[in-house]
């Protein structure tokens, strides 16, 4: 027999196997439509319509491949492994879940450690058709595939390298076919801790994320879908992800942190905008003193000394001073301010019985009201901001007044109010102040978490028991809260629990030579952060072109064209300074594209800022204006916007530069480098073109970062006269060069 015929042999009877189960998943089907019918009451036919509509939901396809791959013990047993369990009439074991305890083997099994397993084997598919398999045999493992640990490098089998290449169609996918060991060690990581995921662009942080949820529900009875919440930086990356769970057969609540509520009647509307200095003063964590001060402020304190006395109906009561104190003081400890002002007013009650009978039976509460006045989060936040003069030199020292100044804003009724969104969650923290916490959930995930502002992390972390997944990066932390530290981040999260970290070392989005490009950067974007190792190669090396604003829209298109051309999905990111030369240029080329910034990722040609592009992939990046987006204009860490930017590619990466004009070169007497290839067929078309060449990528990003810290000094120096230019550039050097000296030496 041929290897061939030998392998063809084998793929058919996997056929035969593939068919069966098939056969029973559709008998199963079948068995579960028919329960609603089976059962006896009206109500309990509606509840079994519910849970049958559900089960039918989480159900893979008809035509869906049953397994992804089998796994031989030393007990001679073989265990396949699939989307879900599927049994045969008798309740043999056909497929066992991927997320079965079972099948951890299947994943974790390492030359080193090979946890039973003797071979393993992983199928390619179309749909339930088998037609190829790779298999690895564990005590004849080569070692080029296994790390120095004996675990195995990210294995590029066919299952992998299809998956990767595969076109991206605008949604997160299931992975479960391809989860590396490393990768399942944290899915199955313990329910009862805070999970840190720390992993460069493409490493799978945010399927792994996911994917664990899903495993969790399935291992832990105690969980349900409604305990599981799942929070995104905004609605674009919420769209992203939020059919992957449902695909894996999970439906938990999904929340983009710029929708977040608080649980307050009337439901708050965001309805004001406001600068990024006063969202940052109101993100900062010592707001959450500032109303804590502020609710304490509106407190009435009687004098211990004298008797306190109050009106009421008409009739006086009378209060010795001193208890009338301790008892406030007792009350204070009560937990929420709710709780003290009815302790308080149980005090009342009790000594205004000695006192003689209550004209009515509210008017305990009537006196309590007098001390602490009945209180609203709304009406707490309004103090705070509407009342700034009041609160200036008194609020502990935290905020300057120039601080208060900034954030008050003329009060309003509530109704009426124009709140933020960062208002939101001053008001959910008003709201635990006064009346505790809001309903917990028994696991958060929290993705994109190294840009959540300190009020937003105590917001989550208040409906949380302490079991949490948080994702993130810190070398694309940007925005108001970019951070250079975990820990900064993860003080406003929950101690209870213990933290389990996992860094997250392969990338499998960005290819290597885009990756470097990237990487180029690197260094100074977060330099504790280890970057992430490429596990595969790009087909073309990154394009790059230097244009003129005139050639630029041609140029744009064409190259638009060009991916889509390849059936490649294209993503444009560019700065908010060119958004709307890139959406005409796309539109009078007639290229539809949809607009990723309001969550419309459908089209095969998508344009997204630099911030919401976080998260998401294309087939084809194209980034546009670079310096652009190093400039930042709209938030900070420009760097890692580009770093952001440049790592969204799973195929192509195109940068667009907008060249700098030297005196004295107009588009019209510029010279026009082209060399050969593909950049000298593009080259043709744009007669305006300043340059139009393969330069190293990184060699014109540096030349574009020279020229922005050029202008910058320029702009500088032209406020001082000309004979201090010079000195004052030798100091700069000499500084510098002690500093890089210290740094060095230390
Ligand atoms: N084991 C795997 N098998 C197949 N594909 C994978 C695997 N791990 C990750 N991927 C793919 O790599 C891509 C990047 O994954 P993901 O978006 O989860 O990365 P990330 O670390 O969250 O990236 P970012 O930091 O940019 O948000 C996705 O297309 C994902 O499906």
């Amino acid at each position: 027999m041929t290897a061939d015929s030998t392998m063809a042999a084998e793929i058919a009877t996997e056929q035969e196997y593939f068919d069966r189960a098939a056969g029973e998943r559709e008998r199963r089907r079948r068995a579960i439509a028919d329960i609603p019918g089976a059962t006896a009451n009206k109500g309990a036919a509606q509840r079994a319509a519910r849970y049958v509509e559900a089960r039918l939901a989480s159900m893979a396809g008809p035509l869906d491949q049953v397994a992804i791959g089998w796994i031989d013990t030393d007990l001679g047993e073989r265990l396949y492994v699939g989307h879900e369990l599927i049994r045969d009439e008798a309740s043999r074991l056909l497929v066992t879940s991927w997320k079965s305890r079972t099948a951890a083997a299947y994943y974790k099994a390492r030359p080193a450690d090979p946890l039973g397993v003797r071979r393993k084997r992983v199928f390619r598919c179309t749909g339930n058709r088998v037609e190829g398999f790779v298999d690895a045999v564990f005590d004849d493992v080569p070692e080029t595939s296994v790390d120095a640990d004996g675990a195995w490098l990210p294995q590029l089998d066919d299952a992998l390298l299809t998956e990767l290449q595969a076109s991206r169609a605008g949604e997160l996918r299931s992975i479960i076919a391809t989860i590396q060991a490393a990768q399942y060690e944290v899915i199955e990581a313990p329910l009862d801790q805070l999970t840190v995921i720390q992993g460069g662009p493409g490493t799978g942080k945010t399927a792994i994320a996911l994917h664990r949820v899903s495993w969790l529900l399935y291992n832990h009875a105690e969980l349900d879908a409604e305990d599981v919440l799942v929070v995104g930086p905004n609605s674009t990356f919420v769209r992203y992800i939020e059919d992957l769970l449902p695909d894996l057969g999970d439906d938990v609540t999904h929340l983009a942190i710029g929708d977040f509520r608080p649980d307050i009647r009337p439901r708050p509307q965001v309805r004001g905008r406001e600068s990024e200095n006063v969202a940052a003063l109101k993100g900062d964590v010592r707001m959450a003193g500032l109303l804590a001060w502020a609710l304490m402020q509106g407190v009435e304190r009687p004098s211990a000394v004298k008797t306190w006395e109050a009106r009421v109906n008409g009739r006086t009561y009378s209060f010795d001073g001193a208890g009338l104190v301790a008892a406030v003081d007792d009350a204070l400890q009560a937990g929420t301010y709710q709780q003290a002002r009815l302790r308080l007013c149980g005090w009342f009650r009790t000594a205004g019985s000695r006192n003689g009978a209550w004209a009515d039976e509210q008017d305990p509460m009537t006196l309590t009201g007098q001390i602490m006045p009945e209180m609203t989060a709304a009406a707490l936040v309004q103090r705070v901001l509407s009342r700034a003069d009041e609160l200036q030199g008194v609020s502990a020292g935290n905020f300057t007044a120039e601080d208060l100044r900034q954030m008050w804003r003329e009060p309003r009724p509530s109704a009426q109010e124009r709140w933020t969104l960062a208002d939101m969650f001053l008001l959910d923290e008003a709201e635990e102040l006064i009346n505790g916490s809001p309903q917990r959930y028994r696991h958060i995930v929290v993705d994109e978490v190294q840009d959540l502002s300190p009020m937003q992390l105590r917001a989550l972390a208040r409906r949380s028991h302490g079991s949490m997944t948080v994702v993130g990066d810190i070398a694309q932390s940007t925005g108001l809260w970019s951070r250079d530290d975990w820990d900064d981040l993860l003080c406003h999260l929950p101690d209870r629990l213990p933290v389990g970290w996992h860094e997250l070392r392969y990338g499998y989005r960005v290819p290597r030579q885009i990756h470097e490009l990237a990487a180029s950067l690197a260094p100074d974007v977060a330099p504790g952060v280890e970057p992430p190792q490429p596990v595969r190669e790009a087909d073309e090396e990154p394009f790059w072109c230097e244009l003129d604003e005139q050639a630029f829209a041609e140029q744009l298109a064409k190259r638009v064209v060009h991916h889509l051309d390849d059936d490649l999905g294209v993503g444009v990111i560019c700065p908010t300074s060119r958004r709307q030369a890139v959406e005409a240029a796309l539109t009078d080329a007639r290229i539809d594209w949809g607009d990723a910034d309001r969550a419309e990722l459908d089209a095969d040609t998508t344009v997204v800022s630099p911030e919401n592009a976080k998260g998401l992939e294309f087939d084809v990046t194209v980034v546009v204006d670079p310096t652009g987006i190093l400039k930042n204009d709209d938030g900070n860490r420009g760097d890692r916007l580009l770093y952001v930017a440049l790592t969204r590619a799973t195929q192509r990466l195109d940068v667009i530069a907008f060249a700098p004009q030297p005196a004295g070169v107009t588009p019209e007497n510029s010279p026009r480098r082209v060399e050969g290839g593909e950049q000298a067929e593009i080259a043709e078309t744009p007669p305006t073109a300043v340059s139009v060449e393969p330069v190293t990528a990184a060699d014109a990003l540096q030349r574009q970062v020279v020229g922005l810290m050029v202008d910058d000094l320029m702009g500088r120096l032209s406020l001082i006269a000309p004979h201090l230019w010079q000195p004052v550039l030798d100091e700069v050097a000499a500084r510098l060069g002690k500093t890089k000296s210290d740094t060095s030496s230390s």
